[in-house]
């Protein structure tokens, strides 16, 4: 199991504070994290593998500071966004995928041998020479699963997969979630999703407010939310 540390970790945009003093050992197979809109879940989030590089203290991801070692950080952490169309890189379902592995130093067919096998998980063996813009939201997230899994990362981040999603799909896609081998950190408004994790963080105004089992800090994240 990896281990993300957060040791004092601050960050401000400009002279907004948006996480402030966040101390963390997450080592949980799942774990959530909820709270109100602009509470600092995305910036926590992103900080897990480098996208946001905090102001004040560190991140580390077992041992590697994240601020220092990102490249190996990146092998290790695969970050899932909210708007799919974000991620998406290359013109077509396959090339997606494979983009993952450029710089994996696979035989080109050991290479292409784990992008259909991952096409496969996906179940987007059928569209895989489809332009990736094209294909429909749900499709366009189990695509952005796929093109970070292919890469084998030990740690999954996900911020608000299922948000842009009708109902069938945001279930599809969290059934995905529920399968991984990986160690998974989500970020959700879907409270339902977190209720089978191992341990949900509740942020409000850049700071962790409660943290524990599900039950009992979504008790507390409702309370806080009225
Ligand atoms: N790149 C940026 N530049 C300036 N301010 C930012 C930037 N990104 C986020 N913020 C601000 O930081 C605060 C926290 O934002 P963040 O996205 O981390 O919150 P969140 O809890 O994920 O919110 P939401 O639930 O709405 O996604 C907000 O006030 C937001 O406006």
């Amino acid at each position: 199991m990896s281990v993300i540390r957060f040791e004092r970790v601050g960050h401000a945009f400009g002279d907004e504070r948006v996480v402030d003093g966040v101390t963390l050992e997450l080592a949980e197979r799942r774990v959530g994290i909820v709270g109100a809109n602009g509470s600092g879940k995305s910036t926590l989030a992103r900080m897990v593998n480098g996208l946001v590089t905090p102001t004040e203290g560190r991140v580390e991801v077992d041992g590697l500071d994240v601020a220092r070692y990102g490249r190996e950080v990146r092998r290790r952490v695969g970050f899932v966004f909210t708007n799919a169309d974000t991620q998406i890189v290359m013109p077509t379902v396959r090339e997606d995928v494979a983009f993952t592995l450029r710089r994996h130093r696979l035989s080109p067919a050991d290479a292409a041998a784990r992008v259909d096998a991952t096409l496969e998980r996906f179940g987007l063996t059928g569209l895989a020479d489809r332009p990736a813009h094209r294909l429909s939201g749900g499709q366009k997230q189990l695509l952005a699963l796929a093109s970070v899994l292919v890469g084998e990362p030990s740690i999954v981040v996900a911020d608000e997969p299922t948000t842009l999603l009708d109902a069938r799909n945001a279930r599809r896609i969290a059934e995905h979630f529920e399968a991984l081998d990986q160690q998974l950190v989500v970020v959700s408004h879907q409270l339902e999703l977190l209720e089978s994790f191992d341990r949900v963080i509740v942020m409000e105004a850049g700071r962790v407010v409660a943290d524990d089992e599900p039950r009992p800090a979504l008790d507390a994240y409702r309370a806080l939310i009225g």
